[in-house]
């Protein structure tokens, strides 16, 4: 690897590791904020509610794909050139997926891990798959598990009536108008 490289890489770090997981966190305070119960046991278990945060409002909702040579694919041929779309905020909302409460925030799906919550299928997929999966999702999850644990220690919180619930792709799945929160020390 030249230091061009390494520098190019680094900068790649920067774009795909900085927005997504302040995003993250982002939008499971909202979640959290929503849901007050889940806040308290958020103090005691956090995987399942990032993995339920992952899937109501993944920071990267799409992925997209060119065609480079004729595929089949299932019975579609794909010609070269064609550009794919993968929307994963779909597939994560999709109710023959996970059921008639798939909009619904609901961390207990995942209480036994990914595989039974999926049953298997690859329906989960925040952090994309194959060849070019996210090479940070458990620095992700590490970090944002930290800066939880630590404002779920000093805080309760709860959106601010300022909040207005405006999910928008812009690179990420981001809150439109920011998300205010109001927090308590305890
Ligand atoms: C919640 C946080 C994160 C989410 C949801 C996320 C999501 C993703 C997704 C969906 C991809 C696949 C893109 C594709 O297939 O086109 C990806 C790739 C990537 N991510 Fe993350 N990411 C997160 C955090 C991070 C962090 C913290 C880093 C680095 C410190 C990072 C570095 C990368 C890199 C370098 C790639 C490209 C891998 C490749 O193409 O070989 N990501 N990420």
């Amino acid at each position: 690897m030249s230091i061009k490289d390494v520098i190019e890489e680094r900068k790649l770090f920067y774009l795909a590791g900085e927005e997504t997981t302040s995003v993250l966190l982002v939008w499971t305070m909202v979640l959290l904020s929503k849901y007050p119960n889940w806040q308290a046991r958020a103090r005691e278990e956090v995987t399942m509610i990032f993995n339920e945060a992952l899937r109501l409002y993944p920071p990267v909702a799409l992925l997209l794909r060119r065609v480079h040579k004729e595929t089949k694919l299932g019975n579609m041929i794909i010609p070269a050139g064609v550009e794919i779309a993968l929307p994963i905020i779909l597939v994560h909302h999709d109710y023959e997926l996970w059921g008639e409460n798939a909009k619904q925030f609901n961390p207990e799906r995942f209480s036994e891990g990914i595989s039974k919550a999926t049953k298997g299928q690859v329906s989960f997929i925040p952090f994309g798959g194959g060849p070019r999966v996210c090479v940070g999702q458990n620095f992700a999850l590490v970090e944002t598990k930290m800066a939880l644990s630590l404002i779920l220690q000093n805080f309760s919180f709860e959106t601010s009536s300022s909040y207005a619930h405006a999910p928008c792709s812009i690179i990420t799945l981001q809150p439109q108008f920011g998300a205010q929160f109001i927090l308590h020390k305890i």
